[in-house]
């Protein structure tokens, strides 16, 4: 698949709702339920990430949730992109991008949100065809106003920022005409999941998904 049509990819999975939940799930056997409780609180598109044993079960389980899309964070190599596909992921999250991370992905018809920080990494992206970027540490590198400087020389990229974001800010990014949506982990907190809190999990996504966007 080649670059631009996995950005439109990308571009149409971020626009499906604000907010992108982030997830470092521990037990796959809470998965179907946890998926269950965003995708009914109107958040549909999860980012799973690859920095649990317990990710890859967690995202074969997740694809069965009717309405969601699944997809799987901190893909940093081309054998995580591989081993993510094969799970079911339908989407690639990774905190950078290299030439090898974007081969495997277009190789494996595997859209992907590759992070960058700097305006020499959005050039380098935008370069390589991709416009439907993550901002990443979001608030470690300046937050919104960071993101709202880049609109000016860069005003054709968009971002998905993550990295420090809340209920408190989120709002902060969404009114930004460059930004599609935000991601996070507040939504699927530790404690939440692992107590199988999905009503409290269910009610933080429908908050999130009526945040409104600029
Ligand atoms: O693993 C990845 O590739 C990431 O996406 C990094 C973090 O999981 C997100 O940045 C979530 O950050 P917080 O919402 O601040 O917890």
């Amino acid at each position: 698949m080649n670059p631009e049509l996995q950005s439109q990819k990308t571009r149409a999975l971020c626009r499906l709702a604000p907010v992108i939940p982030v997830i470092v799930i521990k037990n796959a056997e809470r998965a179907a339920g946890l998926a269950r409780a965003l995708v009914s609180g109107g958040l549909p598109v999860l980012e799973i990430t690859l920095r649990s044993d317990a990710a890859l079960d967690a995202i074969r389980a997740m694809s069965g949730v009717s309405g969601g899309h699944v997809g799987a964070g901190t893909v940093l190599t081309p054998d995580d992109a591989k081993r993510a596909k094969d799970a079911g992921a339908s989407f690639a999250v990774s905190p950078g991008l290299t030439d090898r991370l974007i081969a495997a992905c277009e190789e494996l018809e595997l859209p992907l949100l590759p992070g960058t920080a700097t305006a020499s990494e959005v050039m380098r992206a935008a370069d390589a065809g991709y416009d439907m970027l993550k901002f990443f540490p979001a608030e470690a590198i300046g937050g919104a106003p960071a993101l709202k400087s880049l609109a000016g020389p860069l005003p054709k990229v968009s971002f998905c920022p993550t990295g420090g974001i809340s209920v408190a800010n989120a709002g902060d990014y969404l009114s930004l005409p460059n930004v599609v949506c935000v991601g996070g982990s507040w939504i699927a907190t530790d404690a939440d999941v692992s107590a199988e809190n999905w009503g409290a999990i269910q009610e933080r996504a429908h908050a999130a998904s009526r945040l409104s966007r600029g």
